[in-house]
């Protein structure tokens, strides 16, 4: 393990801990929990009541969809802005009106509130009717977090369908977030990012479909074949980073993965790498005192950012740390500190600036040089993917480079993903003699 031991103690996280709690975002949870004397408590303390949280979320925004009318007529008194956007666009009056509070609603129109973009988020997904999928006839893939994973065909088109736990979608609260980050699944397009197709209408489960990739998740890959070749890792590395720009370039708010893991990168059958569950990742776990609680249950906790861990407040660079031990894990055939238990990992990485190792021969510099800025332990010290995918081009480029030096490559045809090497074989020189004995052996 390549270890750089960081000055604080076990002490220091206790105390890292108290002080996340008595933070700022005392305010957030006091206002989500109806605690009046405790919002009070904090805006004289000089917390802002604008506030907000790394979905832009603030005060008013969770005192309008807890229904907490005296909060929210408290902060509009103190100052807060009543037309506040959060990530998805939407203000405390979208939350009001989705969660059916009627009286927090009139309060905040009367006090000059809008809905902007009109929001229903029952239903701001592409539906698809249910009897234009036959679950009965679907073939189970696999299983994670959320429920059951099934192959199905609509409209002659093999899709992947998703469920989610009943015990996960009955809760109201859960299914509305849900439905907002599939409305903003619905609109993306890139080549990298896990194709959305709709949610099934009038089923009695909560089911999305999305394109389905036959090749599994590089997860599996990983599983299967073990360590990558260089220039394969890099150029999977590739597809990971310009599905991962496309998401923290979008407008008018930058998409954060959150939970980008080797099982959330699926592969089509031409051997491209896909991403998939973003904004997912965080709905469907328990809610703790600080907000929203990674579990990391499925071992998440192997590539979360130290920040993540320490509950501290993140932004997008928490997806490139992410990556950082997904290339490395390419390189390595799979993940590093086995033996220690995902969390383990996380609070070594959190506390100890614990990384893992890359001492091996299987990194060529360049590639040990960019890990070591992406997970760094400095979140502004990281790179963006926009510079990352140009130095994997480079890394690509040089690697190329070098395979066609140690060969004797006359031609290198290159067609769409595949790169086909014409080789120049010598002749073997052969004896007369030799020649002799080859022709009558085919008579
Ligand atoms: N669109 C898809 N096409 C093909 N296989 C898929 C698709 N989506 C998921 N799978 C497969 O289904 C299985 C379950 O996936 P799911 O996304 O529910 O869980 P996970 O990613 O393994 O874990 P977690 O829920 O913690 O993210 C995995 O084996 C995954 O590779």
């Amino acid at each position: 393990m390549e270890e750089c031991k960081s000055p604080e103690s076990p002490s220091k996280k206790i105390q890292q801990q108290v002080m996340d709690l008595k933070g700022p975002y005392q305010l957030l949870y006091c206002s989500s929990k109806g605690d009046t004397d405790g919002v009070i408590r904090e805006i004289e303390k000089g917390v802002s009541p604008n506030f907000a949280d790394y979905d832009k979320r603030t005060a008013l925004h969770l005192a309008s969809c807890e229904g907490w009318i005296e909060i929210v007529d408290l902060l509009l008194e103190r100052g807060a802005d009543v037309d506040y956007q959060d990530r998805w666009g939407r203000t405390p009056l979208s939350d009001a009106r989705s969660f059916g509070h009627e009286d927090i609603c009139k309060l905040l129109e009367a006090r000059g509130g809008t809905d902007p973009a009109g929001f229903d988020s029952q239903n701001p997904c592409c539906e698809i009717d249910h009897t234009e999928v036959d679950m009965d006839d679907a073939t189970l893939i696999g299983e994670g977090a959320y429920g059951e994973v099934y192959l199905v065909k609509w409209r002659g088109t093999e899709i992947a369908a998703k469920t989610i736990r009943s015990s996960i979608a009955s809760n109201q609260r859960v299914k509305i977030n849900f439905m907002k980050e599939l409305a903003l699944w619905q609109g993306l397009r890139h080549p990298n990012i896990v194709q959305f197709l709709g949610v099934l209408k009038n089923s009695d489960r909560l089911i999305f479909l999305t394109e389905y990739l036959c090749n599994g998740s590089l997860y599996d890959i990983l599983k299967k074949k073990g360590r990558l070749d260089p220039l394969t890792a890099v150029n999977y590395a590739l597809d990971i980073a310009r599905g991962m720009n496309y998401l923290h370039q979008h407008k008018p708010h930058a998409i954060i993965h959150r939970d980008l893991t080797p099982r959330n990168v699926l592969q089509d059958e031409a051997g491209r790498l896909k991403v998939t569950d973003f904004g997912l990742s965080k709905i469907a776990l328990q809610k703790d005192s600080y907000g929203y609680k990674m579990t990391g249950g499925t071992g998440s906790f192997r590539y979360m950012a130290p920040e993540v861990y320490r509950r501290e407040a993140y932004g997008q660079s928490v997806d490139v740390f992410s990556f950082a031990i997904i290339v490395h894990e390419m390189f390595q055939g799979g993940p590093s500190n086995r033996a220690e238990s995902p969390e383990e990992v996380a609070d070594r990485r959190a506390y100890e600036d614990s990384r893992p190792s890359l001492s091996s021969f299987v990194y060529p510099d360049e590639v040990k040089m960019f890990l070591r800025q992406c997970w760094h332990k400095n979140p502004e010290n990281r790179p963006s993917f926009e510079d990352i995918i140009s130095q994997l081009e480079s890394v690509q480029d040089n690697l190329q480079k070098r395979i066609l030096q140690q060969q004797s490559v006359v031609a290198v045809l290159s067609c769409d993903r595949i790169l086909i090497y014409i080789v120049f074989i010598p002749p073997v020189v052969v004896a007369e003699h030799d020649i002799n004995m080859f022709s009558s052996t085919i008579e």
